[in-house]
């Protein structure tokens, strides 16, 4: 959202996740990188913006010394932590945020609805918005964070207005918004939109995502949307925009040319001497299609004896909502169909598929995308997909591939620059792998500095 984040105005972000997650390990208490590119695409402004970054810090604090002890070693980070108790964390977070929400913005079916998670959310929301008014002073501009806080522009208007203090309210969506009829399942679709709708801006990741929303206010409470990305309700106007989210290429650079990086880069080529490496790096979620990418990865080992022992595919499944049963389930599904692949195609020289359940450091990251010949992401639906820029970031030398689903967000502004196909159609995908690890260098070298350039002209 480049006209909110530069100017010097006093900001306050917020976002359900910090950019630190805080554990408590042996009776005191530690930090660490949050995981996911909602953290990604935010870190960057630190570079030139200053501003107080108000989310949930991951854990239950109740003693006031022990919040005292994390707020302070959040302060350093400009991370200011509102604290809920546990419950109520869960059935916001993984109830209602992750198990309905979550869902219907992603397509998916078959969700139920369940008031008790509801109430949850409706009171994280207002805990969020009471602690926010307190710190806002007139003039402040509060930038909110995606779907797990849709309610709160319209509860900080009325807390704002009450104390007589003006803020101007922006609100970005991480997520995609989906056409009208999916957004129909959700019982409380009204009280989120009309959340949103108190709002000074509100941005989405691509145009489509932007007029399914504008399409449903019009349809869902008769706004008036005849003026392109104006939406009038209620006497108010709310102005909508497609911005595009990025990384910072620059810190991929930079890490790749550290001597550990380099060393590790060395190790890693020796290993895969004469063997294709496909990269794939996903938080374990449904909406990443890792059933389809291992469905569609067996096809193309089918499809294609000759390259017995010559491809492998490396896929990092980073553990993400294992409180919620449906991730519980995908992660043993996923776990059997790697073990299935490999007792399939499996030779005394080795496997084709290294199936890693794990978050990786930073480091690690930036080599493996250095060494990967192809990028494969099979999102089934995605708001953007910032693996897919990080993975362009690291491949000024070797011009690898990006193989990339046509529901990954990313692909909006992507397609032209990479092989793109459909993740349900196993049959496309083994082609699309084989047409990228058999690219000729004179198109693999244009279609690569397409996207580079697309990277390094979107860094925020
Ligand atoms: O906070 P978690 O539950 O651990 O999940 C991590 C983040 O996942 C989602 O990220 C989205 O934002 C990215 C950046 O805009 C985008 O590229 C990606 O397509 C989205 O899935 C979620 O929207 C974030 O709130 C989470 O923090
Ligand atoms: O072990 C890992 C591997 C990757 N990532 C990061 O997670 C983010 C994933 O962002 P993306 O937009 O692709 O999807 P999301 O997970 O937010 O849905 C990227 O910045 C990755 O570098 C991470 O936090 N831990």
């Amino acid at each position: 959202m480049g006209s909110i984040s530069g100017g010097k105005q006093n900001l306050i972000i917020v976002s359900n996740r910090l950019p630190l997650s805080v554990k408590r390990v042996d009776g005191s208490f530690q930090s660490s990188l949050s995981s996911g590119g909602l953290v990604t695409s935010l870190a960057g402004l630190t570079k030139s913006t200053q501003f107080q970054w108000f989310g949930w810090p991951g854990l239950e604090v109740r003693d006031l010394g022990d919040r005292e002890e994390v707020s302070k070693s959040l302060e350093a980070h400009n991370a200011i932590p509102i604290f809920l108790d546990s419950t109520l964390a869960h059935e916001h977070y993984n109830g209602f945020s992750n198990r309905i929400l979550w869902p219907i913005l992603h397509y998916q079916s078959g969700v139920t609805f369940d008031d008790t998670p509801w109430q949850a959310y409706k009171r994280v929301n207002e805990l969020f918005a009471d602690a926010i008014v307190e710190s806002a002073e007139s003039g402040t501009l509060i930038w909110v964070h995606d779907y797990h806080l849709m309610l709160l522009p319209e509860l900080l208007r009325h807390r704002l207005k009450q104390q007589g203090k003006a803020c101007a309210i922006g609100f970005s969506l991480h997520t995609p918004f989906p056409a009208g009829d999916f957004w129909r399942n959700l019982p409380v679709r009204k009280h989120l939109i009309e959340g949103l709708l108190s709002s000074d801006l509100i941005g989405f990741h691509t145009d489509e995502y932007k007029q399914n929303f504008i399409d449903t206010c019009a349809s869902l409470l008769d706004a008036r949307t005849e003026i392109p990305n104006q939406i009038q309700y209620k006497n108010r106007l709310v102005c909508t925009n497609k911005f595009i989210v990025g990384i910072d290429p620059q810190k991929f650079t930079d890490t790749l040319q550290t001597p550990k990086v380099q060393d590790r880069i060395r190790t890693l080529k020796e290993r895969y001497k004469g063997v294709k490496v496909i990269v794939g790096v996903d938080r374990l979620d449904h909406i990443k299609g890792l059933t389809q990418k291992l469905s569609g990865f067996d096809t193309f080992l089918d499809d294609h004896p000759e390259l017995q022992n010559k491809v492998v595919l490396i896929q990092v499944a980073v553990p993400s909502r294992e409180d919620v049963k449906e991730y519980q389930d995908l992660e043993r599904d996923l776990c059997t169909m790697a073990g299935k692949i490999n007792g399939k195609h499996a030779t005394p020289e080795g496997t084709p598929l290294l199936y890693m359940h794990r978050s990786v450091p930073f480091a690690e990251l930036t080599a493996l995308y250095s060494v990967a010949d192809v990028c494969l992401l099979t999102s089934t639906r995605d708001g953007m997909n910032l693996v897919a820029f990080e993975y362009v970031a690291c491949q000024e030398e070797r011009h690898g591939v990006l193989v990339l689903s046509e529901f990954a967000g990313a692909s909006s502004f992507m397609s032209e620059g990479s092989i793109s196909f459909h993740p349900a159609n196993t049959t496309e995908m083994s082609e699309a792998i084989f047409k990228a690890i058999t690219l000729d260098p004179s198109e693999r070298k244009s279609k690569y500095e397409y996207l580079r350039n697309f990277v390094n002209e979107n860094t925020r």
